[in-house]
């Protein structure tokens, strides 16, 4: 609703109230509404204040309202009737003003923000553009090439860039309220002409089309096929070249397609996805609401490598205590230089001080002894990281949590290592581990859930989105990537090539396709990791392990040493070992030709169309699988990993997502067409659940969960 008082005896003071971010529902701007149309009517009231209750402006329009019926006033219209009011109206901002907030107060003929207060123009994150006008008042106000950049980002900025923009009239460091009115009692009577925006000119640009080529060329580079930022240039050049009413024609006409597009389903589906995970469960019944998380104060990190380093800086940055452990002297005194300078550049992007006084570096494991949690991150080497579980319980007070940083290993059998495995979980962080803002909590069969929740609590004060995993070979992302992988390197055997696949896959909007993301990662890591699991034997034969297809063809690359960009060549070839320009590689043509033709293999023609199919619905396969066996809790759990850790186009929300897009009867038509095909492939095979739920109607994605339960209660 909108709360209307009467304050100082002629100020009208609107708040709006809807917790928890006083979104702009139905209610909430019909009371809108009603208080200023109140307002006027009342001779006594010389002016207006518009405020959100606890310390929260507005964030935007009510998202979970998209979709369904509309009912209430439309926003414009609203913002209108605010805009044309005699009486000056005042937004007074704290805490957030975004999306249709912020075009609430940009109808407003003043704004005051509190310091502390964000603002912005998000809707392209969900798939829309800022349509209730903000798209023609922002670039009236600010210039083109501003609002182009906020719109089209969707980026929040500050109090402080917001008044350097002109966007805010004043920023208050006190009570924003009460400097608002303050500020409205002062401009009462004054005219108002000059304060609204809708009648401003767009500033002028000498330079206009080359301004908004820029604009269209680097969103296109940058969206991945996304079209939201698109229509959001659109819209922008709408405002700079047509008279307000025809450019709020444009808002509508664009908005109207992106509004009930498959993109924005998924960028919003995201969206909540993004919160659903914080709320975890585990097989067991343990909840995100009934277990409670330990406070950390002082953690440890035991190996400073590339992601040892990355979490102690995630954690100072995070003004958590932080004992950095690396037991030789040299890579002790390297880390220590590399971290301090990572906090430094951090730090200087933020405008703070570097945290450096929040670590102390140690070669000796001993130091640990009064954390409250510890994250090893040593070398994936299962016998060295059981050799350090065993000295971290024998060194840690008791309660300590012990946590390892490891993209697949057993947890269960890391946590029998330690008397105590209830205290034991996985944190599987992304590189570069202080920037990726994904974690997998893996959580073994003894891990307690306070140990989760604990663990989960971690994360997100380091800023982290965690998602919490059951254990098993490789958890979701990278059990998930197995197949997908796999899949890449036989559509080689017959006949692709890695640019086409990698062509196919980036078009789908992955930000790279499997072959150079590999050759990115390193090849030798999956290589250290099949020969672990006893699939690289000299004499096996070539092309099956245990029955099933295998290709080797990453396993002979290594052999040459090519592990990708680091040697300087992989999949592809490189100017010099590091470089990041993968270039085709003709000795790499050759070389599968000559494979092909060893093992009796005849290239044939493979389209876009399997190319997709067969990697990503193997990958989704999978997903089932892993919804099947409890490992993740839900499809929202395995999109969120997909897009924060995968770099999946988020505006296909995700596999589990886009099988619900592409229809669970589709996929599963065309999984058996393909294992039909490929006998020797079980990742092709479709699993139960996805037959379940075909058979039981295919119920949308959000009720899913419905049909996991049953299968888990046949169990
Ligand atoms: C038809 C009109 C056409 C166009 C014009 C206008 C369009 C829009 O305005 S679209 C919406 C634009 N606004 C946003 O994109 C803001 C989205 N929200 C956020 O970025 C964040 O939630 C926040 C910065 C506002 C707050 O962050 P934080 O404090 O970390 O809390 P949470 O993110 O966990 O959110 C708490 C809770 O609130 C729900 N929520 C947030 N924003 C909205 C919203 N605009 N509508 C409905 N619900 C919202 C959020 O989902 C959380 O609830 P759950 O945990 O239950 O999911």
């Amino acid at each position: 609703m909108a709360q209307y008082t009467r304050i100082s005896g002629s100020v009208g003071l609107i708040t709006l109230k809807n917790p928890p971010v006083n979104a702009l529902s139905a209610v909430v701007r019909q009371g809108i509404v009603d208080s200023v149309e109140r307002a006027l009517g009342e001779p006594e009231v010389k002016c207006l204040v518009i405020c959100g209750q606890s310390g929260k402006f507005c964030g935007g329009a009510d998202i979970r309202e998209f979709g369904k019926k509309m009912t209430g006033p439309p926003l414009i219209p609203v913002f209108h009737a605010i805009e044309a009011a005699a009486k000056p109206v005042v937004a007074a901002i704290e805490g957030i003003a975004l999306g249709g907030g912020l075009e609430l107060a940009l109808g407003c003929h003043y704004r005051i923000a509190h310091s502390k207060a964000k603002l912005g123009l998000p809707e392209v994150t969900l798939g829309l553009l800022p349509a209730a006008a903000g798209s023609q008042r922002l670039p009236r106000l600010i210039g083109v090439p501003a609002a182009l950049d906020l719109i089209t980002t969707g980026r929040h900025v500050t109090a402080a860039e917001a008044l350097q923009l002109g966007i805010v009239d004043q920023v208050t460091d006190h009570n924003t309220v009460d400097a608002a009115v303050k500020f409205a009692l002062s401009v009462a009577g004054q005219s108002l002409d000059a304060r609204r925006i809708s009648t401003f000119p767009c500033p002028r640009l000498s330079n206009l089309d080359a301004v908004f080529e820029a604009a269209m060329q680097k969103v296109r580079q940058a969206a991945r096929g996304a079209i939201a930022p698109v229509a959001c240039v659109q819209a922008v050049r709408a405002a700079a070249t047509l008279p307000y009413a025809q450019g709020l024609e444009r808002e509508k006409e664009l908005m109207a397609t992106l509004f009930t597009s498959g993109q924005a389903r998924a960028l919003q589906y995201s969206f909540f996805a993004q919160r659903a995970v914080g709320r975890w469960s585990m097989p067991s019944g343990a909840r995100w609401d009934t277990s409670k998380p330990k406070p950390i104060r002082k953690a440890a990190v035991i190996g400073l490598g590339t992601m040892g380093r990355g979490i102690t800086v995630g954690l100072a940055q995070a003004g958590l205590s932080v004992v950095a452990v690396e037991t030789q002297e040299k890579q002790l005194m390297e880390a220590k230089q590399a971290v301090s300078g990572m906090l430094e550049r951090g730090a200087k992007k933020r405008g703070v001080s570097p945290p450096l006084g929040n670590i102390s570096y140690s070669s000796n494991i001993k130091t640990v002894g009064d954390v409250d949690l510890v994250i090893e991150a040593v070398f994936e080497d299962m016998a060295l990281k059981k050799e350090v579980f065993q000295q971290l319980s024998a060194v840690c007070r008791p309660g300590t949590f012990l946590c390892t940083n490891t993209s697949g290993l057993d947890i269960d059998d890391l946590a029998s290592q330690t008397p105590n495995p209830e205290l034991v979980v996985g944190m599987h962080f992304f590189a570069p581990a202080h920037v990726m803002k994904l974690l997998e909590v893996v959580y073994g069969p003894r891990s307690s859930p306070q140990a989760v929740a604990t663990a989960m609590q971690l994360g997100k004060v380091i800023g982290k989105v965690s998602v919490a995993v059951g254990n098993c070979q490789g958890f979701v992302g990278n059990r998930m990537l197995s197949p997908y992988l796999s899949q890449a390197n036989f559509l080689l055997e017959e006949g692709a090539t890695p640019e086409f696949v990698d062509q196919v896959l980036e078009e789908f909007g992955f930000a790279m396709g499997a072959f150079r993301m590999s050759d990115l990662s390193g090849l030798d890591v999956g290589w250290r990791v099949r020969k672990a699991a006893g699939l690289v034997v000299p004499g096996k034969p070539a092309r099956m392990r245990q029955g099933c297809r295998y290709s080797p063809l990453g396993d002979l690359l290594c052999e040459q040493g090519r592990f990708g960009q680091k040697t300087g060549s992989g999949w592809y070839q490189y100017d010099k070992p590091g470089s990041r320009v993968a270039k085709p590689d003709p000795w790499l043509h050759s070389f599968l030709e000559e494979y092909r033709a060893r093992h009796g293999l005849v290239a044939r023609r493979i389209d876009h169309q399997e190319v997709l199919e067969r990697c990503l619905y193997s990958l989704i396969n999978e997903g089932f699988r892993i919804l099947e066996e409890g490992i993740a809790a839900g499809p929202e759990d395995i999109d969120v990993i997909y897009v924060l850790g995968y770099s999946w186009p988020r505006h296909r929300g995700g596999p589990m997502f886009y099988a619900d897009m592409v229809g669970l009867t589709r996929v599963l038509e065309r999984l058996e067409f393909y294992h039909q095909a490929h006998p020797d492939v079980p990742s092709l095979q479709p699993c139960n659940l996805l037959r379940k739920l075909v058979a039981s109607g295919t119920p949308p994605i959000h009720r899913w969960r419905e049909v996991i339960k049953k299968v888990h209660s046949q169990l």
